[in-house]
Parts: structure tokens; sequence; C-alpha cells
């Protein structure tokens, strides 16, 4: 693990004198670090840019750009860059002066190289240290993504699978599914799972913008590009470089804006509004639509090639009413938040659990949380009651309806357990009693019945 971590950090030496290259080089050689060579500023300032450095050695006195503008450039890509100064004895000065303008240390070339190496190895300790701590940071930043997409019903539990296997593949995701069912919060977990979870996550919601504004705000303008545009902009391509950017309701792009994102993706650059230059992009695409994407596709109102581009993995969100039993998990999540942002503890009556178990949930997780703050505020004693529920909700129909038709005896075994498990919260152990049946019997009329 430790010569792994070694072999990684990276010293890029910078210094016209090859025989100081040379020896540094040697001397490397035998510790394990990675060592980048430059002869002069300009390359530094090159390498510093394609590849990660972790500590810059830099010679003050070079022909060309000198050592205090190698400092200072550097500084202004990478702030937090380790820079060590490299100076003969008659330097000492101006080497003090470039600590001050942000470098960490300097030391006098030709001084035992013991003393290289010591200070070397305490920016590769307090690196190390660094890394272990990003690392915890990373897990859990994942898992934390994982805490806020709540659900343990067989749908979610194979989608929390499959963001896991997608995630660091990179590859384009389209998610489908119906309003409120957390698309947005499957992106942030696939980002927070990639190998981008330390860029930036940009979303933006292709439906809640006009065509006109939507091209430019995707891939920016220049100054004077049209009316108004005061300032030139970016546009949120380029903001999530690096990054992930989330395209939420892509079935209401245009076929202009269809066409443009398309050549995006392809070429990965993009041509800001008015502009003539090209910039190179490098952006994980999610893309999410609450249409059935194909029949658009079928009726032309799609482009099939940038469906093929975006949908080269397909995950679905399931709705609120397929999984049952998240219900009672997220209506306890939301709960728990009203009564926090209450300042008083918030319950539900059990008339409530049964009629949120029948209700079909249109607006699925994003009604429930609605349904919940807004009935929170009203609730007398806390206990939020069913005439404090919208008219929907209340005259939802009964899980066991009179039969007026034939029912087969399975069906009616699948609506009874259903209903045991919304009469105990989903508390197995309850749910067995109420049936008369033993445990194991439950759980396995629960897999029989996907419940
Ligand atoms: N599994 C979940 N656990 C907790 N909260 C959730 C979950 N899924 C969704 N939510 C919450 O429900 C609300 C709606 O989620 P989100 O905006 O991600 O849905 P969406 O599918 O993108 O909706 P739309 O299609 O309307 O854009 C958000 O407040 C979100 O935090």
């Amino acid at each position: 693990m430790i010569a792994e971590a070694k072999e990684a950090f990276t010293i890029l030496v910078v210094d016209d004198e090859i025989s100081i290259l040379n020896s540094l080089k040697r001397l490397f050689r035998k510790t394990g670090y990675r060592i980048l060579l430059a002869e002069d500023g300009r390359k530094g300032l090159e390498l510093l840019e394609s590849t990660q450095v972790d500590l810059m050695l830099l010679d003050l006195k070079m022909p060309g750009m000198d050592g205090f503008e190698v400092l200072e450039r550097a500084l202004e890509c990478r702030p937090a860059l380790k820079i060590i100064i490299q100076t003969g004895h008659g330097g000492v000065q101006e080497a003090v002066k470039a600590v001050q303008k942000g470098a960490l240390d300097f030391l006098v070339k030709g001084e035992a190289l013991d003393v290289l190496n010591n200070r070397i190895r305490q920016v590769y300790e307090h690196w190390q240290l660094e890394q272990e701590n990003l690392a915890l940071r990373r897990k859990d930043a994942e898992q934390f993504e994982f805490d806020r997409l709540i659900g343990e019903s067989p749908p979610m539990v194979q989608l929390k699978k499959l963001i896991t296997r997608v995630a660091p593949t990179d590859s384009t995701v389209l998610i489908q599914g119906e309003t409120g069912t957390g698309k947005e919060l499957i992106a942030q977990a696939l980002h927070h799972h990639s190998e981008r979870r330390d860029k930036p996550f940009v979303a933006i919601d292709c439906a809640s913008i006009s065509e006109s504004v939507l091209e430019s705000e995707l891939f920016g303008h220049e100054r004077g590009a049209f009316t108004g545009a005061d300032a030139p902009f970016q546009g949120v391509i380029r903001s999530a470089d690096k990054g992930t950017l989330f395209l939420d309701e892509i079935g209401e792009i245009s076929t202009s804006v269809q066409a443009k994102l398309l050549r995006a993706i392809q070429e990965r650059s993009i041509r800001p509004v008015g502009s003539t230059r090209f910039y190179k992009v490098d952006v994980r695409i999610i893309a999410a639509t609450n249409k059935i994407l194909l029949n658009e596709v079928a009726n032309a109102a799609f482009r099939q090639d940038l469906y093929y581009r975006l949908s080269t993995v397909t995950l679905t969100a399931p709705p609120l009413r397929k999984r049952e039993n998240d219900i009672f998990l997220l209506t306890e999540y939301f709960l728990e938040q009203c009564s926090a942002s209450l300042g008083r503890r918030v319950q539900i009556s059990d008339e409530v659990h049964e009629l949120f178990a029948r209700y079909e949930w249109p607006g699925n997780i994003r009604e429930l949380d609605n349904v919940l703050r807004g009935a929170a505020v009203f609730s007398d004693g806390g206990v939020i009651e069913a005439t404090d529920l919208p008219q929907a909700i209340r005259s939802s129909k009964p899980l066991v309806e009179p039969a007026t038709e034939p029912v087969t005896l399975e069906a009616m075994e699948k609506e009874a357990i259903r209903k045991a498990l919304a009469l105990s919260k989903n508390n197995r152990k309850e749910a067995r009693k109420i049936l008369a049946i033993s445990e194991a019997t439950l759980y396995r009329k629960i897999k029989k019945y996907n419940l």
C-alpha cells in the first residue's frame, strides 16, 4: 500500500543544469518516487498542466523564464502545489523572497543530499496523510449519497446494485422514470461513485428553459452574440468540465439543440453561440426523462442517433407504488425532517398509514414529501390524521375491495399480506401475527409475490 502510494507521489524538477537533473534522477530512482524533469520553466509548466504533480523542486536562476515567473504561474493554476526552491549559496535572499511569494521552503544546492531527502520525505508523509483523509472523505460521501437514496424494496436494491456497477464506467446514462421518483438523486449517486466525484456535478432542467436560452445555457456565448449578451458566458457544459452534467427532462429539448448536443458528445468539443472557436470538454453526461423516449424517437420528436448515444446504459427509477414497503421508510424519513424543522415531534395515525399504502402516488416521492410537509403544519397534537390529508388520498380505494368479479385465492392471499404489512408498518414479526402464519411462511410468500 505504502509502496503504491509512494510510486504515485510525483516530483517535478525544474532546473537548467543538466548535471543537477541527472543526479536528482539517480537519487530519486532509489527512493521510488515518480520523477519528471524539465530543463526550463516553459517545459515545467507544460508538464504541470498535463500531469499530476505533488511537489516541484524549482531553480530560481534560469535563462528565459526565471524561477519567480514559474512559481507565480504554477501557483496560479495549482494554488495548493508544494514548491521547494533550490538555490545556490549566493541566492538565499532571493529564495526567501520566493517563500514569501508562496513557495514551501528553500534548500541550498550542494548541501548534503540527506537534507534534501529528509525534507522531501516530510512532504511525502504529509501528502500520504492527505491521501488517506481524502479516501475516507470519499467513502463517507459515497455512503452519504446512498443513505440519501432511501429504499430497501427489491427494485431499489437492484437499482443500487446497478448504480455501483455503472458509476465507475464513465459511460453515458439515461435515467427513465415518472416525475418525482428521484432521478436527480440517482444521477448524484452515480457521480459520487465515479472517478469524477471530486469534480463538479452540474444539473440543468431542460424543460424550464426556453429553446433560445437553452442553447446558450448549455454551450455558452460570446459577448454581443445576441441582444442582452453583455458579457461572455462559458455555459454549463464547460463548467462541468472533468465532472458530470445532468440533463434533466432531456425529452423536452428542440431538434436544433439535439443536433448540437449530439455533435458535442461525438466530437468532445463545443462552440459557444456567436463564436468561431471550439473548446475541448471532458464531461460525463447523465440524462433523465419522464417520457418513454423511444416513443419520441418513433414520432420523430427525438433524434434516434442522440437517443442511442445517451442510452449506452439505461436505468429505471421505480414508481413509489411499486416500492410499497419503502413508503414507510420514506414516511419516517420525511417525518423526522418535518419534526426537526418544526421543532416538535410529528407522527401519523394508523389510518393515515393505511391510506398511504393504498394510494397510487402519481407524483411519487416528491408528492409524499409535499403531503407530509403540508399536513405536518396543521397537525394538532403532533399526529397527522386522515382529515389533514388532501381529498385524493382520503378517497383512495381500500386494499381489499368487495369482490364484484371472481378473484383467485392467490390474489386474495397477496392482498391480505400487503394489508398486514401496511398495518404493521412493515414489521414482519407483527405482520405474521396478524396473518397467523409462521415467519418463514411470511418470508416465502413475500418473495413469491414480490412484495
Ligand atoms: N429514494 C429517495 N430517498 C429520499 N428522498 C428521495 C428519494 N427519491 C426522491 N427523493 C426526494 O424526492 C424529491 C424528488 O426527487 P427528484 O427531483 O430527484 O425526482 P425526479 O425524478 O428528478 O423528478 P422530475 O422528473 O420531476 O425532475 C426530492 O426532494 C428528492 O430529494
